[in-house]
């Protein structure tokens, strides 16, 4: 099964130090969420794991070969369509040109794009249409690890459970292990298998939750009142500035295994 490891990973800016001894497991068909406070290293994390940035140092092992992301920002190419932007990652593969643009328009209209807006530039796309674009553009690639940077933080609530709805689907048919990272614990209860609370400075797991519920299974009375009970968690409550107290150092192998089941 693929896997990704992670061990004693830390990273310095210049003299100030973001991550400290982070560490977790992450397994093909499994959603970690890791969430936390603005500030906490989340993005510098994810980074490290989508290889654009280097760690002053950890041990990390990943036999996860296609590694999709998508980020906050949809980042388009505005000089293309949305359909020539979702069919990017196959074009630099190679696909030729007629099989990559019915590859891309079938998963674009899976993910609620008209054939009219596959043919329109970004700047004629809402934000949500875009942010549409920019997930099929990751998924198109069919990746086994696909990692999200709080890609729905600027939608509406009726188009977040439709994206939601969609990345579940997806996720399921091909077994993708998903990375996301957000400050959203709701969104983080909704999609998530595992939970990891991650406190600032320097940025340090300290908390794991198990979601045992499958997630087809998970109801807004659920979801809301699950969030209820993870934000009574005193590392939640204080990662968050809801109280105060002393962070907790970072969470060590044991207790990562040993989650809290909810
Ligand atoms: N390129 C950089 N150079 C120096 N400091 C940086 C750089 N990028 C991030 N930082 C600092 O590192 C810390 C962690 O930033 P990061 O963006 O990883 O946090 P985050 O948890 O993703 O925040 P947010 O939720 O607000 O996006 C912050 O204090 C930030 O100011």
């Amino acid at each position: 099964m693929n896997a990704l490891h992670i061990r004693h990973l830390y990273h310095r800016y210049g003299l100030t130090e973001v991550l400290a001894d982070v560490g977790f497991d992450l397994y093909a068909g499994e959603t970690l969420a890791l969430v936390g406070p603005s500030g906490c290293g989340k993005s510098t994390l994810l980074h490290v794991v989508a290889g654009l940035l280097r760690p002053s140092e950890a041990v990390i092992s990943s036999t996860f070969r296609g590694i999709g992301c998508v980020f906050q920002e949809p980042c388009l190419m505005p000089w293309k369509t949305a359909l020539d932007n979702i069919a990017l990652g196959l074009k630099a593969l190679g696909v030729p040109k007629a099989a990559r643009r019915r590859q891309a328009a079938a998963l674009g209209l899976r993910m609620g794009l008209g054939e009219e807006d596959l043919a329109k530039y970004p700047h004629e796309l809402s934000g949500g249409m875009q942010s549409r674009v920019s997930l099929a553009r990751a998924l198109v690639l069919s990746p086994d690890l696909l990692l999200l940077d709080e890609p729905f933080s600027a939608l509406d609530v009726g188009l977040k459970a439709e994206l939601y709805g969609l990345l579940r689907e997806q996720v399921a048919r091909r077994g993708t292990a998903v990375l996301m990272i957000t400050h959203d614990l709701m969104e983080a209860v909704r999609l998530a298998d595992r939970i990891i609370m991650m406190v600032p400075a320097p940025g340090r797991l300290v908390r794991e939750f198990v979601l045992e519920l499958a997630r087809e299974e998970r109801t807004d009375a659920w979801v809301y009142r699950t969030t209820a009970e993870l934000m009574q968690a005193e590392e939640v409550r204080i990662g968050f500035g809801l109280a105060q107290g002393e962070l907790p150092p970072p969470l060590h192998e044991h207790a990562r295994h040993g989650g809290c089941v909810v």
